[in-house]
């Protein structure tokens, strides 16, 4: 792999025609991505979208078998070993049995500018438990130990694959709250997530992954309209569905028996074609919810697929 990536790449994270396969699965295809220092980006998809692939192409553990990623202008492995880069992936390596604050430091010292232990624990709410067996915490407490560790090596970029993951609500709030305050020092965070409302609360900018590939990328807002908008119904009652995508406003079409479900982005117009066609019958207007609109823009996307 050519690296043409200088140290004074302004970007925190470049990925330029990413493509990474496993066997026949494309699980990142393509993908052009760059993230500004000081960004808080989510990666938001469904199950094997390539969230996971995409954080571990970013950490230097799996190779692209094209295009190329770079890391403040450097490779993922030059990043990382300068201690630049710190991580929460999902599978957790097994717990030692010593204190929180011993495994911090000694993460920590693993780096050449370590963040002060005391710092790494404050920031990850784990002051109160820095005397403590790391065996002997909950799995919240335990979730808050992983991100003490990602802290340890002070790094400029944080990559959270599902951060929480299995977090009870107050426990994930408290998370989101420690994340925000490293964030809020100038540093780069990227974190996955199944969840829009999770990605638009947290995240200055949301990057949906579907299939490997990115399907939206813009502010909460945007994409929220970009996915948002109406479900227009009504029975088919024998009519054909071919054409319906064409009509005004319409961004996505679900068949479920006699009964079309219509995305549409301006509902008024929707209905006023549809009721030139006379489909008419049970017609409804409702709203459309976040996961409802995050279904609708992934699952649309993936018919070009
Ligand atoms: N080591 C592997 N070997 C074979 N296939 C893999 C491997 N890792 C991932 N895949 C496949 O690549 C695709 C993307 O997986 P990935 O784990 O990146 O998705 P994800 O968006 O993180 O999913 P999830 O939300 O379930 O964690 C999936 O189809 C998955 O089955």
């Amino acid at each position: 792999m050519t690296q043409t990536t200088t140290q004074s790449d302004a970007n925190a994270v470049r990925f330029s025609g990413v493509v990474k396969s496993y066997g026949a699965v494309r699980a990142v295809n393509g993908a052009e991505l760059s993230i500004g220092r000081g960004e808080t980006v989510a990666l938001l998809g469904r199950n094997g979208a390539g969230k996971s692939t995409t954080i571990s192409l970013l950490l230097g553990l799996n190779e692209p078998d094209a295009g190329e990623v770079g890391i403040f202008g450097r490779t993922p492995e030059q990043a990382v070993r300068a201690g630049l880069v710190g991580a929460m992936l999902q599978e957790g390596s097994p717990i030692p049995r010593v204190t929180v604050r011993e495994l911090v430091f000694f993460i920590g010292s693993m780096y050449p500018k370590p963040m002060p232990v005391a710092e790494a624990l404050a920031l990850a709410g784990l002051t109160e438990f820095a005397d403590r067996r790391v065996d002997k915490l909950s799995g919240g407490q335990t979730q808050r130990v992983r991100f003490a560790m990602a802290l340890a090596g002070n790094p400029e970029l944080l990559l959270l694959d599902e951060p929480t993951a299995a977090l009870d609500v107050e426990a994930r709030r408290a998370f989101w709250e420690s994340m925000r305050t490293y964030a809020d020092r100038g540093n780069t965070v990227v974190f996955s997530t199944h969840y829009l409302e999770e990605a638009d609360d947290n995240a200055d900018r949301i990057v949906v992954i579907d299939r490997g590939r990115i399907v939206a990328d813009g502010p909460g807002e945007t994409i929220k309209r970009a996915a948002g908008g109406s479900l227009v119904s009504f029975d088919l009652a024998g009519m054909p569905t071919e054409g319906l995508s064409l009509l005004p406003g319409v961004a996505a079409v679900e068949i479920h028996g006699d009964r079309a479900r219509l995305r549409s982005d301006d509902s008024d117009a929707t209905v006023v074609a549809l009721a030139a066609m006379g489909a008419v019958r049970r017609l409804e207007v409702a709203p459309a919810s976040l996961e409802d609109a995050f279904l609708s823009l992934t699952a649309r996307e993936s018919e070009t697929v």
